[in-house]
């Protein structure tokens, strides 16, 4: 029999509940104790599900409050003395970790969060000691969960991440030297003893996700690999049996390490990004190791075709027999919404066509027994699906004939600036006339309560255009005057009209379609809910003109319009999977480029064209790939911003730090002014500005932002000080790591005016 597996499902529950306890227990509004049951209701309900659909392999450990790699810095005991000290309850010294804490006595900021390999979720980095001592939990999660759904009927697999992957994705601590994979030796034992008291607990499986095996793992990590799985595997029968699990790439490279382990029972591949991994997997497998074959797409919203599926677990029963083989999603549910059964407002049509988390779970199964008993099993469920693929296919909704002349018209002209930067830069000092130092903010300020209500009103039609129109003026005034309290020097409108960066942008472009209940998991609490891209995209009218007119007509500062790039757009939305994404990119330059041209019109001479996920889109393994990605990457932001003339200043941002691998790409956009993530990471790593002379402007982020703590103005100015290791003055930009749509108003301002406070002591310190 063809068993069907889920490695992971969604936490935030049909209607964020988790994110809405989780805000409320932040701000005192509900105990300790009822987050807590809040979160054991959410796991038995999506254990439930899982149970209803007929998965046979059900996840456990798959949730967290914050971040499921976090869960695992106190699993192992590696969390940071700064935030031990203070004796806080685990749960809060774990939300400590995540988000940073000011309050009664206690001050820590969060530890540094970055992207999960190429998706829009976010991990907390673990951060070790070069005397590291690992120490496993009292009361391990990973069984805790287990014995919480066994004690409600329900066995399950629990999820943990390999110490490989552990240590590969975690770093030295400020401060500390050690290179993370040199203690694996010292991690082992602890998996082996928490695999002695999962088994103990009565589970028989347990799911290790070591994921880095899809990069091009360094020489240490992967001669490391072998040997502590042999570890791992030495526990034998006192320990239960391991699926090992990889995503988002293919595992060709390193399949090497796995060969011959006979501690594995079976290996996880994603068949649905490299289906043509499959033979050389099966090649490699040992006489009786399962496969474990992720054939439905964890990671975007199209329905399975079935018929695609069914052929490629075929192809893998042929080789292994039935009995070697699992049906599994490619990786955690995860990255995609809770249920499509919450959407009312999609028209039949593309409803059709989609397939959430709650969806999948029931395509797993449909593909294990189609395989395991025969088609005319699930005939109903077939011929449905087959139905719906071929409308999809055929659908006039796809396709725009005038969308496909306009691209094939792009020139190589239309991708360059009329001039090169030195002389755009002596342009755009006549107007603008900065000093140096320049402070700006990276666009969005705090969306309150306020936003939010009267946004939503206007959405069911609770008021009119005209009353949510006047409500945003408002907004932007204040945010304006504020600005000009604080005296930043290029100011913004502060975003208040857009519920999300991407979406905002999404539902005004054709060949979008939107949802009202996908909400998917960024960071933490923070969600967000990606517009689907269906067909062709085209600009039907202008769409941020209207606001940064206004701004920009109320003040005599510089006031700078803010777009989301192309590639943001593309990879912060669900993207087709029938049309090349450099296609769809293509698509949303050009909208986009009618846009900027626009701003420019309306007088408005600073532009931000933000591309955050310009990094997370680079293919995970260097060659090849990624210098097509970065080809047309590239070329798309171009295209999007050089049609403007010499004096308006192009800015970009990127809230990351790890730009090293692809600085040449960075530094290809030609923008005028570069905003960056840097406060929690190394100021060290400006040191490629130099390696690489760098000649224009940059504003390697001051503080951070997705945590409440307030920087004191030593901090900021230490930071600045910092910078100027590695940046002169002439290039060097004030603003914080990102935008402050998270944040509240009382600690935005203080931030903002110890920020600026800096930034002129060091204009007074170079005037001189
Ligand atoms: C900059 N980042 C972004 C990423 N991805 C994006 N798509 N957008 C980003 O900005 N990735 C990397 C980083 C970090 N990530 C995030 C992600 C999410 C947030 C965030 O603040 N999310 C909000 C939701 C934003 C939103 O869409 N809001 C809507 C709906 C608001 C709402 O909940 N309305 C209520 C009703 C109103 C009420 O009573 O309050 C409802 O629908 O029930 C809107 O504003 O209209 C979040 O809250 O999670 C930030 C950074
Ligand atoms: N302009 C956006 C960028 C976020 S990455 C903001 O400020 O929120
Ligand atoms: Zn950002």
């Amino acid at each position: 029999m063809v068993q069907s597996s889920v490695l992971g499902f969604p936490r935030m529950g049909k209607l964020r509940d988790l994110k809405k306890a989780t805000e409320a227990y932040w701000g005192d509004k509900i105990s300790r104790d009822e987050l807590l049951s809040e979160g054991k209701r959410l796991r038995l309900a999506h254990w439930q599900i899982q149970k209803d659909a007929g998965v046979d392999v059900i996840p456990s450990n798959d949730f967290a409050f914050y971040d499921q790699i976090l869960d695992h810095h106190q699993l192992f005991g590696t969390i940071p003395e700064r935030y031990t000290k203070y004796n806080l309850h685990p749960l809060d010294e774990y939300f400590a970790m995540g988000r940073g804490l000011q309050k009664e006595g206690v001050d820590v900021p969060a530890l540094e969060m970055v992207k999960w390999f190429d998706s829009n979720y976010h991990y907390v980095k673990p951060a070790l000691q070069d005397n590291q001592v690992f120490k496993l939990a009292a009361e391990p999660k990973p069984v805790a969960e287990f014995l919480e759904a066994k004690a409600a009927g329900i066995t399950t697999r629990p999820v943990i991440l390999g110490p490989v992957s552990f240590l590969t994705l975690a770093k030295a601590d400020r401060g500390q030297s050690v290179d993370p994979i040199t203690l694996l030796d010292k991690l082992v034992p602890l998996y082996v003893e928490l695999l002695e008291k999962l088994k103990a607990a009565g589970a028989e499986d347990v799911q290790i996700d070591e994921p880095v095996l899809v990069f091009d793992l360094a020489e240490k990590s992967k001669a490391a690999f072998k040997p502590a799985y042999e570890k791992i595997g030495a526990i034998g029968a006192k320990g239960p049996r391991i699926t090992l699990t990889t995503y988002f790439g293919d595992i060709v490279h390193n399949i090497d390490v796995l060969a011959n382990l006979q501690s594995l029972y079976a290996i996880h591949v994603d068949l649905v990004r490299n289906p043509e991994q499959l033979d050389t997997v099966i090649a490699a497998l040992g006489p009786n190791q399962v496969l474990s074959a992720g054939v439905v797409d964890s990671r975007n919203i199209w329905k399975t075709n079935y018929k695609a599926a069914i052929e490629k677990v075929e192809n893998a029963i042929q080789k292994l027999g039935k009995d070697r083989v699992v049906v599994a999603t490619s990786s955690s549910l995860l990255h995609v919404p809770h249920t499509l059964a919450s959407e009312k407002t999609l028209d039949d049509e593309v409803r059709d066509w989609f397939s959430f988390a709650v969806e999948k779970t029931a395509e797993v199964v449909v593909i294990a027994k189609a395989v395991t008993e025969g088609p005319a099993a699930v005939r109903a469920e077939l011929e449905a699906n087959a139905k719906s693929v071929q409308a999809r296919a055929s659908s006039k909704r796809t396709n725009d004939p005038t969308v496909k002349a306009r691209q094939a018209a792009v020139t190589e002209e239309m991708h360059n600036r009329k001039s090169p930067f030195p002389t755009r830069h002596a342009e755009q000092g006549k107007t603008l006339k900065l000093p140096l130092f320049p402070t700006t903010t990276i666009g969005s300020f705090p969306q309150t309560k306020e936003i939010r209500v009267q946004r939503n009103k206007f959405t069911k039609g609770e008021i009119t255009p005209a009353e949510y129109e006047k409500f945003i003026e408002k907004e932007i005034e204040e945010v304006v005057k504020i600005q000009e309290e604080l005296d930043l020097d290029v100011l913004v409108h502060g975003e208040p009209e857009r519920n999300d960066m991407v979406q905002y942008f999404g539902e005004r472009l054709t060949g979008y379609v939107f949802t009202t209940h996908a909400w998917v998991q960024s960071y933490g609490s923070r969600c967000v809910r990606p517009p689907i891209i269906v067909g062709d995209i085209s600009r039907p009218a202008p769409m941020t003109v209207k606001e940064s007119k206004y701004a920009a007509s109320i003040t005599k500062k510089p006031m700078k319009g803010m777009l989301t790039g192309p590639i943001t757009c593309l990879r912060w939305s669900f993207p087709r999977d029938d049309v090349h994404q450099s296609v769809q990119a293509q698509q949303l330059a050009l909208a986009l480029r009618d846009e900027v041209v626009d701003l420019e019109a309306a007088g408005i001479h600073v532009i931000q064209v933000d591309e955050p996920a310009l990094r997370e889109g680079l293919p995970l393994r260097s060659g090849s790939e990624r210098v097509a990605y970065l080809k047309w990457a590239v070329d798309s932001f171009k295209l999007s911003t050089a049609g403007v003339t010499d004096g308006t200043q192009i800015h970009s941002h990127f809230c990351y730090s790890e730009f090293q691998d692809f600085f040449h790409a960075i530094a290809a956009l030609d923008a005028d002014v570069l905003s960056i993530e840097n406060s929690k990471s190394d100021a060290k790593l400006l040191q490629v500005f130099i390696d690489q002379a760098y000649p224009r402007h940059i504003g390697p982020g001051v503080y951070d932002i997705h945590s409440p703590r307030i920087p004191s103005e030593q901090e900021i100015k230490d930071r600045l000080e910092e910078m100027l290791q590695y940046l002169t003055p002439q290039q060097l930009w004030v603003n914080p790591d990102c935008g402050l749509k998270t944040r509240q108003w009382r600690e935005t301002k203080a931030a903002l005016e110890g920020m600026v406070a800096a930034a002129k002591y060091f204009r007074a310190k170079y005037a001189q």
